[in-house]
């Protein structure tokens, strides 16, 4: 196996060639974007500690934060068409149930059930999220300005080990705590008899799609680790998905 510094020489060339492929127009986009995105998640960071020191409570937080984290979180959504018109290289299907579970918790979770803002599993999944994404927009901003420094790289590809399984817990233990809740209320579910003749039960969806973690999670665990390998230890790995 190469050495680490034969690594990044190479890795650089094809960083550049990459670039000069991609376009100045999606490369100025791109360089945008991320730093849009950068911003928003640091204010959402900047937020939360000012509630926390001002309050000394994590009860309110979720409301007070709200508004910016559904405007960021929804945002994402054009990472799904960056990969989908081929200015990122990343696959659609990976990119899109990433952004999509997390507007699905946003939306349909915790913004939609007010009892369950104050749960610290909400917190928990919002605060992963945000150190997530600071980390991970700098990191590709930095990296289109080819002023990559090393610790962001890291933390971009090591984080993410401890960093995702906890937003899981988060999310699951979140969707969990607002059963009784849709359960109770009935919320966006359909009952028969109705003129379309469609049941839709929107507590056995949140069932359906916690158990869809099962599946799905470790799959983009592993896409992770196998670009952890390729981009700090050089491997050539080959993504079924693309
Ligand atoms: C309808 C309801 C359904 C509900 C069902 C739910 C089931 C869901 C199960 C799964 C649940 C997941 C929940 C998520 C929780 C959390 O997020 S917890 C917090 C921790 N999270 C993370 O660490 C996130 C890790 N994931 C990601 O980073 C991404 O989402 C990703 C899509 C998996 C990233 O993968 P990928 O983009 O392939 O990797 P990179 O190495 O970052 O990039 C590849 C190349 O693309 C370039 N690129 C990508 N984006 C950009 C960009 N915005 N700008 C510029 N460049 C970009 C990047 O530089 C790489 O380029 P090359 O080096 O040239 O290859």
């Amino acid at each position: 196996m190469a050495s680490g510094e034969e690594d990044g020489t190479v890795e650089e060339k094809e960083t550049n060639n990459k670039k000069r492929t991609k376009g100045a127009i999606a490369t100025a986009w791109l360089t945008f974007y991320n730093i849009a995105m950068t911003a928003g998640w640091l204010v959402l960071a900047v937020a939360m500690v000012r509630y926390y020191l001002q309050k000394g409570t994590h009860k309110g937080l979720y409301r007070n934060i709200a508004r910016t984290l559904k405007f960021f979180q929804t945002f994402a959504l054009l990472e799904v068409g960056h990969c989908a018109i081929g200015i990122v290289r990343t696959s659609v299907i990976v990119t899109g149930v990433q952004v999509c579970s997390r507007i699905f918790m946003v939306w349909f979770v915790t913004n939609s059930i007010r009892q369950i803002q104050n749960e610290e599993s909400v917190i928990l999944f919002v605060v992963v999220w945000t150190i997530t994404e600071i980390t991970r927009y700098s990191f590709y901003t930095f990296n289109l300005l080819n002023h990559l420094p090393y610790f962001i790289k890291w933390a971009r590809y090591n984080m993410f080990i401890v960093m995702y399984p906890l937003g899981v817990i988060g999310e699951l233990l979140t969707i969990h705590a607002s059963l009784p809740y849709v359960r109770r209320s009935g919320m966006y579910s359909l009952r028969l008899p109705n003129k379309y003749n469609v049941s839709f039960d929107y507590y056995y969806f949140l069932i359906i799609a916690m158990l869809s973690y099962i599946p799905l999670f470790p799959q983009l665990y592993f896409h992770m680790l196998r670009q952890r390998r390729r981009v700090l230890h050089g491997e050539i790995v080959v993504d079924k998905e693309e």
